[in-house]
C-alpha cells in the first residue's frame, strides 16, 4: 500500500520549513550557489527519512492496511455534522505503519500479555499491538466515541488477532477507575488520549498499580511537532505535554526516554525506589523484600549459561524435558538411542533458537555414557543440568517374567540411569555444581494395575532409593540429586495394543479425571534445574494427578 504522509510531527515541520526556505533561496537571485546546495541537502535529508522509514519498516497485515485506508478515506466532517460522534475527528489522529511496527515491537520486547490504550481512535494501534501478542494474550482500548468501536470492529473481526481486543467505551478516566478497583494490571499501557490529561492518567495508572512492576508505559505525541521545545510555544497541547514530559522526567519512580518517531513516544518504566528512612523503618528490607541478588522469583528460575542434557529426550516426556530447559535458557544436548529422533528434536530447538546438538547414545552401555559427557564437555565446556530420563517398560506376569526382561529392565531403568549419574556427577563433583534429575515413576510408591510390571516398578522404586543416596551423598559437593515421578502419561509408551484398552480403568483411579500430558511434567524439570531449588536433594517429586492418594 503507498505510504500515506500524516502530517505535524517535528520532522514534517522541518521539511515544510526547508522547502519553503529553498523555495525562496531559489526565486532569490543573491543566495549564494553554496547555501542553496547545503539548503537542498538539508531538505533531502529530513524529506527522505519518513519515506525511508516506511520502505524499510516491516509491511503492515492486510487488516491493517484495510483499517488505514478506511480511516484516511472516511468522511469524518460528516460523520461528525451528523452527529454520530461527539468530535470532529481528524483523521491525522492515526499512528500509522512506522508507529504501530514500533508498538507492536515493543510488546514483543516487554513480552506483553495484557496492554490497555488510552484513546483508540479507528484501532490502527490497537490491532497493531494485537499482533505482537501472544494468543492467550488481551488488549483493553478505551474510547470516547461509541461510533470508534463499531468501526473500528469491523476490521478487527477480520483479523486472526481482533478477538484480544476488548474496546471499553466512555471517558478513559471512567474505565481507569473500574479496572482499579477490579484489581486489573498490564504489562503495557499507551496513553494517547487527550493531552490535557497525560498526567492524570500517568498518576492514577502508577498510584494504583495498573502497571505491573515491570511494565512500560508509551506516551504518544510527546515531541508534539517540536512545540514542547520551541521557546514560542502558545499553544495548549505542546504547553501541556511539554509539562507531562517535564513532570516525568522529575518523577523519582520512573526512568524514561523519548523517541524521535513520528511525533515522539516516551517510553517509561517503573524503578525500585530509594526507601525514605520512615518507609524503612516500616518494611524488611531483605531478600524476600528485594528478591535473591535481585531477582524476582521468576527470574530465579531461568537457567540461562546452563549446559543440559536429557535422555531419551527423541520423544515423549524427554523431549517435553528438552523444550522446557531450552525455553529456560539452557544449551541443550537431546540424547537418544535413536539418532533421527534426536536430530529432529534438537531441529525442534534450534528454530526455538535455543543452542542444541543431537547425541546418539545408549544408556546401558558404559562407554556411550562416558562419550555423550565427553562431547557435551568438549563442546559447551561442562554440564550442569543432567536429565536421565530414558527408560523402558516391559509387561509379564511376574510368574512368568524372564530373567532377560529383568536385566533388560534394569540395564536401562537402574544401572543406566547409575551409570549417567556416575558419568555426569564426576563433572560437576569436580565444578562443585550440579543438577541432577532422574525420571523415576509413580509406580515408585504404588503398584499400578492391571498390567503386570514388576521388573518396571522394581526399577523405579531402585531410582528412588538411589536419588535419595546420591542426593544426601552429594549435596555437600554442590551437586543435588532429586527424581521426578509421573503418574501415568500419554506417550506414544501407553498406545501400544496391550495398553490401549486399560486407560478408562486407569482413569477411574485418577482424581485429577485424566492422563497426565508431557506438558504437565515441564515446569517441575525446570524447578529442580534451577538455583530456586538449591535446598532441595534426595526428593520424589510425585506428579500422578493424585493418584498415589486413591
Ligand atoms: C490520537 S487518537 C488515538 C489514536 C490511536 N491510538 C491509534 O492508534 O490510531 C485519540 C483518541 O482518543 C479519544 N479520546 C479523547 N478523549 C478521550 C477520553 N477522555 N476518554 C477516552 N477516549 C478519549 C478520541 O476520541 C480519539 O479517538
Amino acid at each position: 500500500m503507498p505510504a500515506v504522509k500524516v502530517p505535524d510531527t517535528p520532522v514534517e515541520v522541518l521539511v515544510d520549513i526547508l522547502t519553503k526556505a529553498n523555495e525562496l533561496a531559489i526565486a532569490n537571485g543573491h543566495v549564494p550557489e553554496e547555501l542553496k546546495s547545503q539548503l537542498q541537502k538539508a531538505l533531502d535529508i529530513a524529506s527522505g527519512m519518513d519515506h525511508y522509514l516506511e520502505k524499510m519498516t516491516t509491511q503492515e497485515s492486510e487488516p491493517l492496511a484495510e483499517l488505514y485506508e478506511k480511516t484516511i478515506s472516511h468522511d469524518w466532517d460528516k460523520v461528525h455534522k451528523e452527529g454520530k460522534t461527539m468530535f470532529r475527528l481528524p483523521k491525522e489522529c492515526i499512528t500509522g505503519h512506522v508507529e504501530g511496527q514500533t508498538l507492536k515491537m515493543l510488546i514483543h520486547m516487554c513480552q506483553a500479555k495484557r496492554v490497555l490504550e488510552i484513546g483508540m481512535f479507528t484501532g490502527y494501534g490497537a490491532l497493531s499491538m494485537a499482533e505482537g501478542l501472544p494468543e492467550d494474550g488481551c488488549l483493553m482500548a478505551c474510547e470516547l466515541e461509541p461510533y470508534l468501536k463499531e468501526f473500528a470492529q469491523s476490521i478487527f473481526n477480520k483479523s486472526p488477532h481482533g478477538r484480544k481486543i476488548t474496546v471499553k467505551t466512555g471517558s478513559a478516566m471512567d474505565t481507569l477507575k473500574e479496572l482499579a478497583a477490579a484489581g486489573e494490571q498490564f504489562d503495557m499501557v499507551f496513553i494517547d488520549a487527550d493531552k490535557d490529561n497525560y498526567i492524570n492518567y500517568y498518576n492514577f495508572i502508577l498510584d494504583n498499580s495498573l502497571l505491573r512492576l515491570r511494565g512500560v508505559i508509551c506516551v504518544d505525541n510527546t515531541l508534539f511537532k517540536a512545540k514542547v521545545y520551541l521557546k514560542d510555544t502558545t499553544d495548549s497541547n505542546g504547553l501541556a505535554l511539554r509539562k507531562f514530559n517535564q513532570f516525568v522526567c522529575d518523577d523519582p519512580r520512573v526512568e524514561q526516554v523519548i523517541l524521535p518517531l513520528r511525533d515522539g513516544i516516551s517510553v517509561i518504566r517503573q524503578v525500585s525506589v530509594a526507601l525514605s528512612s520512615e518507609t524503612q523503618s516500616q518494611i524488611t528490607d531483605d531478600e524476600v523484600f528485594r528478591g535473591v541478588m535481585g531477582h524476582p522469583i521468576l527470574d530465579r528460575m531461568r537457567l540461562d549459561g546452563k549446559v543440559a542434557y536429557v535422555t531419551g529426550a527423541g520423544q515423549g516426556i524427554g523431549r517435553a524435558f528438552a523444550h522446557a530447559l531450552g525455553e529456560a535458557g539452557a544449551k541443550v544436548a537431546v540424547v537418544d538411542m535413536d539418532q533421527k529422533k534426536a536430530e529432529a528434536v534438537a531441529e525442534e530447538l534450534h528454530l526455538k533458537g535455543i543452542i542444541s546438538i543431537a547425541i546418539t547414545a545408549d544408556i546401558s552401555k558404559p562407554e556411550d555414557v562416558q562419550k555423550m559427557v565427553e562431547d557435551i564437555v568438549s563442546k559447551w565446556g561442562t554440564v550442569h543440568i543432567a536429565c536421565n530420563n530414558a527408560g523402558i517398560n516391559r509387561n509379564s506376569a511376574s510368574e512368568d517374567t524372564s530373567l532377560e526382561e529383568w536385566d533388560e529392565t534394569f540395564n536401562v531403568n537402574l544401572r543406566g540411569v547409575f551409570i549417567c549419574c556416575q558419568a555426569a556427577g564426576r563433572v560437576m563433583l569436580k565444578q562443585g555444581y550440579g543438577k541432577i534429575i532422574n525420571t523415576a515413576s509413580m509406580a515408585s510408591l504404588i503398584v499400578p494395575h492391571p498390567q503386570k510390571q514388576l521388573s518396571y516398578n522394581t526399577s523405579k522404586a531402585g531410582v528412588v532409593k538411589l536419588t535419595q543416596t546420591l542426593g544426601t551423598e552429594w549435596i555437600d559437593r554442590g551437586v543435588r540429586v532429586n527424581c521426578i515421578s509421573p503418574g501415568i502419561v500419554d506417550t506414544p509408551l501407553i498406545h501400544s495394543e496391550s495398553l490401549r484398552p486399560l486407560v478408562q480403568r486407569w482413569l477411574s483411579d485418577i482424581p485429577a479425571g485424566r492422563l497426565a500430558l508431557v506438558t504437565d511434567l515441564q515446569a517441575a524439570v525446570v524447578y529442580l534445574a534451577c538455583d530456586a531449588s538449591d535446598y532441595m536433594t534426595g526428593h520424589n517429586l510425585v506428579i500422578e494427578g493424585g493418584q498415589s492418594l486413591w
